[in-house]
């Protein structure tokens, strides 16, 4: 590497809901001192500003006459990430049933998927030291030149049973069964599906502990900071 300030570095992180996406990358983006943005939060947020705006998410063309219309940002502080719509805290609304059971509908929505990722975009110009991106399409789509992208896995089960140690009183069946569905829908719309991109690294996170992941992803970084 040169001398001066290190270059920034970008890093996308893909995959499936419950593979460890936000986990992984959180801890990434903390122990190296980089951005971080949750892609699937800016998603669930203009969802949540469509429910909450009496907008019938079955029809594409009433959201997509008003996808311009809610102001979304992201904090990128690791330790403290947050996302507000015009200026109101959604953190914990954006979380709940309703708001998961509709959001692939809301960003198959072309012009969504446009509008959200021009914010994306933005967000990681700006970001000093670099940044980790989480989502399903940021290697491919999103950010296409990243330095380093990586592409989570996890079988059903595991991915199922880690998402119901979250919800309480939900049973691992339920869960797996709209999990299987939402990535179906996720991974079948024609605009930037779900899809892991040529040269993304696959890590299979099933038998393997979340420390172990994010040592991988660490090292993996750190080789492309080197190489830079
Ligand atoms: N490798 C792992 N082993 C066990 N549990 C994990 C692992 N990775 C993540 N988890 C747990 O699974 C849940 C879902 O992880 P999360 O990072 O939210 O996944 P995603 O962002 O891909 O949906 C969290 O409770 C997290 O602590
Ligand atoms: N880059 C992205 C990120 C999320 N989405 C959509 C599709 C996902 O089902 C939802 C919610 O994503 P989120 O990452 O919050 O979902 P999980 O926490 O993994 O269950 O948003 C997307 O279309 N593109």
């Amino acid at each position: 590497m040169e001398n001066g300030a290190a270059q920034p570095v970008i890093v996308a992180i893909d995959g499936p809901s419950g593979t460890g996406k936000s986990s992984t990358s959180k801890a990434v983006a903390a122990q190296l001192g980089l951005s971080y943005l949750d892609t699937g939060a800016q998603y669930r947020a203009i969802t949540w500003w469509m429910v909450t705006n009496g907008i019938d998410i079955d029809d594409p063309t009433a959201i997509a006459a008003v996808a311009g219309k809610p102001d979304i940002v992201s904090g990128t502080d690791p330790a403290n990430p947050t996302i507000t719509v015009d200026g109101t805290d959604v953190a914990a609304p954006i979380r709940t049933q309703e708001i998961t059971s509709k959001v692939s509908a809301v960003s198959a929505v072309p012009e969504v998927r446009a509008r959200i990722t021009e914010l994306q975009r933005s967000v990681a110009a700006g970001a000093e030291k670099g940044i980790v991106v989480e989502g399903r399409d940021i290697g491919t789509t999103v950010l296409p030149d990243a330095d380093l992208k990586i592409f989570l896995t996890a079988s059903a089960e595991a991915r199922a049973a880690r998402r119901s140690g979250e919800l309480k009183g939900v049973d691992v069946h339920t869960t797996r069964e709209a999990l299987i569905r939402r990535d179906a829908a996720d991974s079948s719309r024609k605009t930037s599906p779900l899809a892991k991109a040529d040269d993304a690294v696959e890590v299979d996170t099933t038998e393997l502990t979340l420390a172990q992941v994010i040592e991988c992803v660490v090292t993996l970084v750190e080789e492309k900071r080197a190489a830079k």
